[in-house]
């Protein structure tokens, strides 16, 4: 039995269409098609209705370090709760672990420059931001639409890039086995050169989220 806010590489491989990469160092996890093009039509509406400048915790002083735009979607939205159904079933962590679901659009020129998704344990900003709700354990996230050129996603330390493709998730653990994070799991939102890029991003807990 799995607790309540984890996932499993064993779990998630049980359903069809889902590949890890072939590295030890990290479990990190892509599957086409796993949200249906006109559920990311709507997410992409919902998301232009709503974005506003990217922020980021802890910038290293870079202010283009993060220079797209983030919307936090409202989880009453029914295209917003069709996608945590599908997310539950997938992954089977307790709803009350997650963040709320929140979009991203880059267009030509912004990048999310590489970093990690888990706060630095002894950063500056590690109390303020898991407190409550502990570490960030599991991301996922989800291309909502095809970008004409760039917009990848690339994990330098496995060698590995991701093309953005309507509906295709990607997923990966934020610790290692041991429940340390991760440095592994270092990633870039490459620059967009041309179109506009959007996707989803849904962050686990450790514990719950207030
Ligand atoms: O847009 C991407 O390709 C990566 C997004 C990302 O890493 C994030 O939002 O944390
Ligand atoms: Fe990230």
């Amino acid at each position: 039995m799995l607790a309540a806010g984890e996932s499993s590489a064993e779990r998630l491989m049980t359903r069809n269409g889902m590949r890890r990469v072939p590295s030890p160092r990290v479990e990190l996890f892509q599957c086409r098609d796993f949200v249906p093009p006109g559920l990311c039509a709507k997410l992409i509406d919902l998301i232009d209705a709503n974005r506003r400048p990217s922020t980021i915790a802890d910038d290293n002083g870079d202010a283009y370090f993060r220079t797209s735009e983030t919307c936090d979607l409202d989880a009453d939205e029914p295209a917003v709760s069709r996608l945590e159904e599908l997310l539950f079933a997938l992954n089977g962590i307790d709803p009350a672990h997650g963040e709320p679901v929140q979009g991203q659009r880059y267009d030509v020129g912004q990048e999310f420059k590489p970093h990690t998704d888990y706060f630095t344990p002894e950063g500056a900003d590690y109390s303020r931001f898991c407190s409550v709700a502990g570490q960030r354990s599991w991301t996922f996230m989800i291309y909502l639409n095809e970008v004409e050129a760039g917009g990848a996603t690339r994990f330098k330390a496995v060698g590995k890039t991701f093309q953005p493709e309507t509906g295709k998730l990607l997923c990966w653990n934020n610790r290692r086995a041991d429940g340390s994070v991760n440095p592994a799991t270092l990633h870039h939102g490459m620059k967009v050169r041309k179109g506009v890029k959007y996707v989803i991003t849904k962050w686990y807990r450790e514990k719950e989220w207030g």
